[in-house]
């Protein structure tokens, strides 16, 4: 049986069961085996063709039964809201959090470090921590705010959605669209990561311009999961995020009930090493944006709601050049996470799990250390390995949360103090 299927925003078609998908129509007077028919719709009706997503849900009980929903007073640092007041134009930078001491599942684990619209916008992004190490058991999350970005720092996640299961272990991301209920296993018993919520456009991939029609992430390379069901008849929760809040209800049964599905509206996995990367072979280090997963337009063309953008493993060979990123100001603002290694612009203090903030017009770039090795380095080729950092780079300056503001470093500007003034002739 096939457990994927490849390409990036396909129509699939899969049943878990054979003859639960309907043929020729996506409603029939009585679906097979009764079975409930269910649009799921990530876009509006009427979007353009090639921005449609939509997908039909064949399950066990309708969505629609449920009952109604009461706050929910877990997690307590998930879905926080912004801090209020004037946010200060410094630069910010967070150690990893530590290991949960209590069991923790996905939901409890969460951790809102960053936001900037309001989720109602349909537009930002908000930029979470995980650090879990329980089984979500009998209960399942759903975001009504936006799509969700997993990236794994440490331990795997399997990730048992309503339209399939999905396997990702650190160096592979995954995504689970607005709307579908999940629930996450740890197979290693405990994982930490990053989760970037886009409540803007859908993520989709870049134009590649005058790369021509391959590079980046080839859409191949993407993973959908089949059809995948469980009958479970016991009392079960569905934690939501809502317009920024967590809210509860209970259901007699599972909500991973959908037996078979079609359409281009669905989750999906990706592998970073199979990232065609691009960059110069002659001098200067480019934009970052040839580094670009994935994007997210905002209305304004070319200015990102938000990016997905690796910084992987790739020979540096420009001549005459200051190799590594370049000291720069920046009307977009970027969240940067380390997935492992070192990265290649912080000689210290940037640990992976860890987390950074330059937002808008900052000056940052290279720090001390880095600068001083780049400047002086053999410019032999040379291969950086053993590492991905990330950043997910908005139009939106991003405010980060009360508890984010109470635990960044004390001294990150020290990283850009002592370097000696130019010399005039
Ligand atoms: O600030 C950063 O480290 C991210 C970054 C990397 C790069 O290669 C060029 C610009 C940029 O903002
Ligand atoms: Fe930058």
């Amino acid at each position: 049986m096939t457990d994927y299927f490849p390409g990036f925003g396909n129509h699939v078609s899969t049943e878990a069961v054979p003859g639960a998908l309907p043929v020729g129509r996506n409603s029939p007077q009585r679906p097979a085996f009764g079975l409930y028919a269910e649009q799921l719709s990530g876009t509006a009706f009427t979007a353009p063709r090639h921005e449609n997503r939509r997908s039909w849900l064949y399950r066990l009980r309708p969505s629609a039964e449920h009952p109604p929903y009461t706050a929910y007073e877990g997690a307590k640092n998930f879905a926080l809201g912004r801090a209020h007041g004037p946010l200060a134009p410094n630069r910010l930078r967070w150690d990893p959090i530590p290991a949960p001491i209590e069991p923790t599942d996905l939901i409890d684990g969460m951790i809102t470090m960053l936001a900037n619209r309001d989720p109602a916008d349909l537009e930002g992004v908000a930029v979470h921590l995980y650090a879990a190490n329980k089984d979500m058991g009998a209960r399942a999350f759903v975001d009504a705010d936006g799509e969700l970005l997993f990236i794994p720092q440490a331990g795997r996640l399997q990730l048992l959605t309503e339209l399939g299961r999905i396997d990702i272990a650190p160096g592979q991301i995954a995504l689970i669209p607005r709307g579908v209920k999940f629930r996450a296993l740890l197979p290693d018993g405990e994982a930490h990561g990053y989760v970037a919520e886009n409540h803007g456009a859908l993520f989709r991939l870049p134009d590649l311009g005058p790369i021509g029609a391959n590079g980046l992430a080839n859409p191949r390379d993407f993973e959908t999961p089949a059809a995948w069901f469980e009958d479970r008849d016991e009392p079960f929760e569905i934690v939501q995020k809502s317009l920024g809040s967590l809210w509860t209800t209970t259901l007699d049964h599972s909500p991973l009930d959908v037996v078979a599905w079609h359409g281009n509206f669905a989750p999906w996995r990706y592998d970073l090493a199979r990232f065609n990367t691009i960059n110069t072979v002659s001098f200067d280090h480019p934009d970052p944006s040839i580094f670009t997963v994935l994007t997210s337009p905002s209305d304004v063309p070319g200015r990102a709601n938000a990016d997905f953008v690796i910084f992987p493993p790739r020979w540096m060979v420009a001549e005459d050049s200051f190799r590594p990123p370049w000291f720069h100001r920046n009307v977009m603002s970027e969240a940067m996470g380390l997935i492992h290694g070192a990265y290649d612009a912080k000689a210290e203090g940037f640990a992976p799990g860890g987390l950074s903030l330059h937002n808008l017009m900052s000056g940052h770039g290279p720090d001390v250390a880095s600068w001083e090795g780049a400047s002086n380095a053999d410019l032999k080729p040379h291969k950086i390995e053993g590492t991905m950092a990330f950043m997910i780079e908005t139009c939106w300056p991003y405010r980060p949360t009360a508890f984010a503001l109470e635990r960044a470093q004390p001294d990150y500007d020290a990283a850009w103090q002592g370097f000696p003034k130019a010399k005039l002739p």
